[in-house]
């Protein structure tokens, strides 16, 4: 019975790589297996040459480092013998056996997606197009759009979420499988519930089947005149924890949580959503994930600082920043670049002690480290918030990741158990749409008719008070992807197959064009032009119409405006962390800024996310990145290059090194160059505010300036 084995997928959660704990036989048999040109290239998988099935290997006895090739119900014997068993990478993405990627096939589930990631679909039969109609488009993610539509048969209101991969591509359809994977795993009434996948033998789409959820804590938030009560903002947290709990404890990571991937439906139910960032995590063997994840205003320092291990605490955090956001009605760190995220935590939470820069050796922390250490300042500032919430916010913000406790120990906190006590879901008022999608639309409508009462007015109030109303919709975590995708030699190609309209013909789903289509692409029309006439104003001077605007990846403009803030800031970076270790690399070439919600250019978000960077290999083609045994990407590159708008060519860094020793002058500077922009864009605005009426949201003129300077 021979076998073959090879190199760990590229999409693979980013465990170690069993390749390196397997025999040397094995890894002979890995050379063999590429030198025969074979395209399975998953470590844990193996193919029996004798009946051509797969099976896959699995780690018996950690410290023996003992391996075994095993088939699925094999394994699952197995670790109900030995419970300690470690499945490595599983749930894989491989394929299943041959014999059962034929019966899926025979189900009616595709062959490209039988043949790769048959694990996400096994025990299902895909569910049909014709039983669904679509009502409206709902929801417009980076790799998905969202309608809301009824099961024709049983009259159930769902939401179909349309995820964009290249189905001919076996990394992009493993990749998109894995969300799949993680929401079959989890079965909690505050994680969102996936029903089921349409899709059938002929189609190259896929939509994900979801119970429907009228609301999002963004938008809900965003609606004018709505200020949570204190029971209501524990019943939201206490949801959220519960769901946070459930994933943890099923060794799950979120890696996004903010306020648009937190679900609400009419009941006042939340659930967690948006798993396409998740990743598994082993508390006990510690195995190096991606830093470049979460949605930067959540992100943790020791993410910002390149840390590479990690646990719950990293969803901890942004849960804090959440408990916060609901008190103070608006972000409590709104950072536009790493670089500023940071010093915003520590300007709040206090910098790191001694110990920790010693003990954690996190890749930045010598470029980061204060020369003085910032005193923590989370209950003088938030001194008007209840105690108990303080007390919880003290924790979840902890600068030690250690010290953020659990989501179990959060649920047990005096928060939860001081009155007033956290309310009944079902006692919460019912709210109107609130989609970020609606509060979008809604912003884009005021601003298009200056018509007073705007978000743009509602947010010139939430600078005023802290207690505003939360809504503002944070910057995505993988911002600088659509800049990637423009930037693929054979975008062409790329972009028709992303083509939404050849996507819907596609799916057998009707060609109606629903309601929001129009309006959205009057949204995206404003975008751009707002994106060429604009304008750093800053996250609070931003609407909602700026929240996906960033997604949009034929604007040449998000080149220069990327590349601007690197030239802004005067914090142009050089890759100099391309150690040889198997610690994930950091990311690829990446914008020195990114755009972002609200902001001129945008903080240095996410290249980041595995996820996008997974699915993106595309990218990693172009930038001459290579996968990581784990999955990520990482550059031989130390700066890549870009072509701006203006056919300049702009130099992009990686995460944000750099060479200054000072690091207070260093954000100081940054912050200074930051607020001179805003001036310029406030100045800009007073000025056209005087030709163009009173409510403005944003500049006309253009302050983005080419990486030549010109500013
Ligand atoms: N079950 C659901 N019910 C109602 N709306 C939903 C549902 N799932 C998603 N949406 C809407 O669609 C939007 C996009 O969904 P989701 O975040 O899952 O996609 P994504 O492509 O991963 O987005 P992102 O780029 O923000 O990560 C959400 O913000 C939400 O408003």
């Amino acid at each position: 019975m021979g076998c073959i084995y090879g190199k760990p997928s590229a999409i693979e959660d980013s465990r170690e790589s069993p390749r390196e704990r397997l025999s040397s036989k094995e890894s002979s048999d890995s050379r063999v297996s590429r030198a025969n040109g074979s395209k399975r290239e998953e470590g844990v998988w193996v193919k029996d040459r004798v009946d051509g099935g797969d099976a896959r290997i699995v780690l018996i006895d950690r410290k023996a480092n003992e391996s075994k090739r095993l088939y699925d119900d094999q394994v699952e014997k197995k670790k109900k013998e030995k419970p300690e068993v470690v499945v490595v990478n599983y749930p894989g993405m491989g394929s299943v056996p041959k014999a059962m990627e034929g019966e899926q096939v025979a189900a009616g589930w595709p062959s490209w997606l039988a043949a790769v990631a048959g694990e996400a679909i096994k025990g299902w039969v895909p569910l049909r197009a014709d039983t669904y109609e679509k009502l409206d488009k709902i929801g417009q993610g980076t790799y998905s759009s969202v309608y809301k539509a009824r099961d024709v048969t049983h009259g159930k209101v769902v939401a179909l979420k349309r995820v964009r991969f290249d189905n001919l591509d076996p990394e992009s359809v493993r990749f998109m499988a894995r969300e799949i994977l993680f929401l079959r795993r989890l079965d909690h009434p505050n994680i969102i519930k996936l029903e089921g996948l349409i899709t059938s033998r002929m189609s190259c789409s896929l939509y994900l089947v979801f119970e429907y959820m009228e609301h999002d804590l963004t938008g809900l938030a965003s609606l004018p005149g709505v200020k949570f009560t204190e029971p209501q903002v524990k019943c939201y947290m206490q949801q959220i924890l519960s769901g946070l709990d459930h994933c943890h404890s099923r060794g799950i990571l979120h890696r996004d949580i903010k306020g648009s991937n937190l679900l609400i439906d009419n009941h006042g139910i939340l659930k967690i959503a948006d798993f396409g960032l998740a990743s598994y995590f082993d508390p006990h063997h510690r195995t190096p994930l991606t830093s470049r994840v979460v949605t930067l205003w959540y992100r943790p320092p020791e993410l910002l600082l390149g840390a590479t291990q990690y646990g719950v605490s990293v969803d901890l955090w942004s849960t804090g920043c959440i408990l916060g956001e609901l008190y103070a009605g608006k972000p409590i760190m709104p950072g536009r670049t790493e670089v500023e995220q940071l010093h915003k935590i520590f300007k709040l939470c206090g910098s790191p002690s001694e110990d920790f820069w010693r003990k954690s050796k996190l890749p930045h922390s010598t470029v980061f480290k204060p020369q003085q250490p910032y005193r923590r300042r989370v209950a003088e500032t938030y001194k008007d918030f209840p105690a108990a919430a303080v007390g919880l916010m003290d924790t979840l913000l902890s600068i030690e990741p250690g010290q953020r406790g659990t989501a179990a120990s959060a649920l047990k906190s005096e928060f939860f158990t001081t009155k007033p006590l956290a309310c009944d879901p079902s006692s919460l008022p019912k709210y109107p749409p609130s989609k970020e999608i609606d509060a979008k639309l809604r912003d884009e409508e005021a601003r298009r008719q200056g018509v007073v009462g705007g978000r743009g007015q509602r947010v010139e109030l939430e600078r005023k008070g802290p207690k505003g109303s939360l809504g503002i919709p944070a910057p995505n975590s993988n911002a600088e992807l659509p800049m990637s995708m423009q930037k693929r030699p054979n975008s062409k190609a790329r972009s028709e197959m992303f083509n939404p309209h050849q996507d819907e013909a596609a799916s057998g789903f009707p060609l109606d064009p629903p309601r929001y289509t129009q309006a959205l692409n009057g949204v995206s029309k404003d975008f751009l032009e707002q994106r060429n006439r604009v304008s750093h104003s800053g996250p609070l001077v931003q609407g909602a119409a700026w929240a996906k605007s960033r997604k949009k990846p034929d604007d040449p403009s998000m080149a220069a405006a990327r590349a601007d803030l690197s030239t802004l800031s005067g914090l142009v970076a050089t890759r100099t962390l391309l150690s040889d270790d198997r610690r994930e690399k950091p990311g690829p070439s990446q914008p020195e800024a990114t755009n972002q919600v609200g902001r001129r250019s945008g903080p240095l978000n996410d290249w980041e996310s595995s996820r996008r960077q997974d699915r993106k290999h595309h990218t990693q083609r172009i930038v001459g990145v290579r996968p990581m045994d784990d999955g990520k990407a990482y550059s031989k590159e130390p700066i890549m290059q870009a072509q701006g708008s203006t056919g300049k060519k702009y130099a992009f860094s990686g995460p944000l090194l750099v060479q200054a020793n000072n690091v207070d002058l260093l954000l100081k500077e940054h912050d200074r160059k930051i607020q001179e922009d805003d001036r310029r864009a406030r100045l800009n605005k007073a000025r056209i505010g005087k030709f163009q009426g009173p409510v403005k949201q944003v500049t006309s003129k253009p302050i983005l300036v080419s990486s030549s300077g010109g500013r």
